[in-house]
């Protein structure tokens, strides 16, 4: 196994992650859905409907409950969902996360794109990140 495959696993251990429909039912339950795309791949694919984009360099300072850039509707028992491409470095991201003191945070599994496949809607692509 390479370092990242390491890296990732360790992510993953402390996470439970959502299925694309699983991740719609949390979301219409209030989660947050929080995609860390980039803008290309928005445009291109689409997005998830009523997510919210936050920029990849952004998302501690954004998503840590105590940091005072935070998201207004984070709180520290928020469940938010961290959304990518196919799922690899929304795991990372979700870990550091839960390491920030976001307990309900998690990703995709499978991503923007496992979402798209299990025909889920989707809006149009290349919302402005948060600022
Ligand atoms: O976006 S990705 O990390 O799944 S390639």
């Amino acid at each position: 196994m390479s370092a990242i495959d390491d890296l990732l696993a360790a992510a993953r251990s402390g996470l439970d992650r959502a299925e694309p429909e699983q991740a719609q039912r949390l979301q219409r339950d209030g989660a947050l859905i929080v995609d860390i795309r980039p803008h290309v791949n928005r445009l291109e694919e689409g997005e998830i409907p009523g997510s919210v984009v936050v920029e990849r360099i952004h998302l501690e300072w954004r998503l840590a409950p105590d940091s005072e850039w935070r998201l207004p509707e984070v709180k520290p028992d928020s469940t938010v969902i961290v959304v990518c491409n196919e799922g690899y470095s929304s795991s990372l991201a979700a870990a550091d996360l839960r390491r920030l003191g976001l307990p309900g945070a998690t990703d995709l599994e499978g991503g923007f794109r496992a979402w798209r496949s299990a025909g889920l809607p989707i809006r149009e692509g290349g919302t402005p990140a948060v600022p």
